[in-house]
């Protein structure tokens, strides 16, 4: 399984143990007060903060547990989805090397939790600068160094304390200047330590976590933002901010791996060169016509929709839907997504008589008896 926990894991994100495996908890009394509101479309009602992953914990990302509640808010019992979110409007929701390891732990935490059967990724929003929406636009430029995207020297600092990232937004002063918050950020770019790309390890950990993940698209999906829904299993889009643009090669940069080649495997190769080598903006419609999404939707239902979409999901089959989505991968994914099907047909064979035959006979000492299990044809 390739995923963040591997040995180019990301340096130091927030990590909790890993949840118990099992089924939804149904005691009812816990405390679970409703989460602060962390997007315009965010119904705080649906949600519940993650211990390790709270808002003084995570700066750039949200990262929530869907339940159920009663009429005043009590909380009755979690629902198998999760919901991250990127959480850096004012960049249009661009992803930094923060960003990246706080999605990644957020992810590997959702994979890792046995009652977990869907995952919402989205953009929180609107930007308190503009009133703009987005799903993500990628890799932050203002601090993109010639070996990759740069840390920045307060990272540690705030995640050592458990606070907010430096501020975003506009200068004490008021006024405020794009060139001024460009120099900042800039000036924050931690040069000694070397650079990432590792949104590649958050793609293969979304296109590898045996649970279906749903991207929301609120607002832009752009450059490494676009090839984040590319990777996802389902996508929404929403009608009034959705859109899309795959600007890789306006930045010198280019997704040579699922961004581009998956893409054209949902699209088509024509339409995936176009919307690569011509970089035009395309809406929600769009998107849906072409098969980038599956559906679009008005803004206002588009997290109601994708937690329709997570229901249904989990209320299928887990072996099912995790021996699928592992077959939907398997062809494009070569050995690795090979290896990453097999490993859940061992799963699969451990759990049959026939497989216990030969562990017990060995731990006893003697030849194993395979005459109850016929060659099946
Ligand atoms: C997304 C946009 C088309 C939106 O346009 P709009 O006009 O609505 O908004 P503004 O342009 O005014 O943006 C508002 C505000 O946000 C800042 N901002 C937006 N995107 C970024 C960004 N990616 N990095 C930094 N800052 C950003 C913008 O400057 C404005 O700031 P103010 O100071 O004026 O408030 C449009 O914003 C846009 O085109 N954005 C850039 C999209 C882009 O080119 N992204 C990078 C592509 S490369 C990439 O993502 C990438 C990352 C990787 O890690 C890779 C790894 C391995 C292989 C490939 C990779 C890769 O390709």
């Amino acid at each position: 399984m390739t995923s963040a926990s591997s040995s180019s894991a990301p340096s130091t994100p927030p990590r909790p143990s890993a949840p118990a495996p099992g089924h939804a908890s149904t005691a009812r009394g816990s405390e679970h007060p409703l989460p602060r509101r962390v997007s315009e479309i965010f119904d705080p009602l649906r949600w519940r903060e993650i211990e390790g992953f709270s808002a003084g914990e995570l700066t750039d990302v949200t990262y929530h547990r869907g339940c159920e509640r009663d009429a005043e808010g009590t909380w009755l019992r979690d629902l198998p989805v999760v919901r991250v979110a990127i959480n850096r409007p004012e960049v249009r929701n661009a992803f930094r090397p923060r960003t990246v390891d706080e999605l990644a732990a957020a992810l590997d935490h959702a994979r890792m939790s046995g009652d977990v059967g869907a995952v919402i990724l989205t953009g929180n929003g609107p930007s308190p600068r503009d009133g703009g929406w987005a799903f993500s636009s990628g890799g932050d430029q203002r601090i993109r160094g010639r070996d990759g995207y740069l840390y920045e020297t307060d990272d540690g600092a705030a995640r050592a304390s458990g606070t907010a990232a430096a501020p975003q937004g506009p200068a004490p002063s008021g006024a405020y200047s794009h060139e001024d918050d460009v120099a900042a950020a800039r000036a924050r770019a931690d040069t000694a330590r070397a650079g990432r790309l590792h949104i590649l390890e958050v793609q293969r950990l979304i296109r590898m976590m045996p649970k279906v993940v749903i991207a929301a698209v609120s607002g832009w999906a752009a450059g490494g933002g676009h090839s984040l829904n590319v990777v996802c299993d389902l996508s929404l889009a929403s009608i009034e901010h959705a859109r899309f643009k795959q600007t890789d090669a306006n930045v010198g940069s280019f997704d040579a791996g699922y961004g581009s080649a998956l893409l054209a495997r949902q699209c088509g190769d024509k339409r995936a060169r176009e919307i690569f080598f011509l970089a035009r903006p395309y809406n929600a419609h769009d998107a849906e016509r072409w098969g980038v999404v599956n559906e679009a939707v008005p803004h206002a239902e588009l997290e109601e929709r994708a937690l329709e979409y997570a229901a249904i999901v989990a209320s299928k089959s887990p072996q099912a839907i995790r021996m699928l989505k592992y077959a939907f991968n398997l062809a494009d994914d070569g050995l690795a997504g090979q290896q990453v099907f097999a490993g859940e047909a061992t799963r699969l064979a451990y759990m049959t008589d026939e497989a216990v035959e030969g562990r017990d006979a060995f731990l006893a000492r003697r030849e194993p008896d395979w005459s109850p299990f016929p060659y099946y044809f």
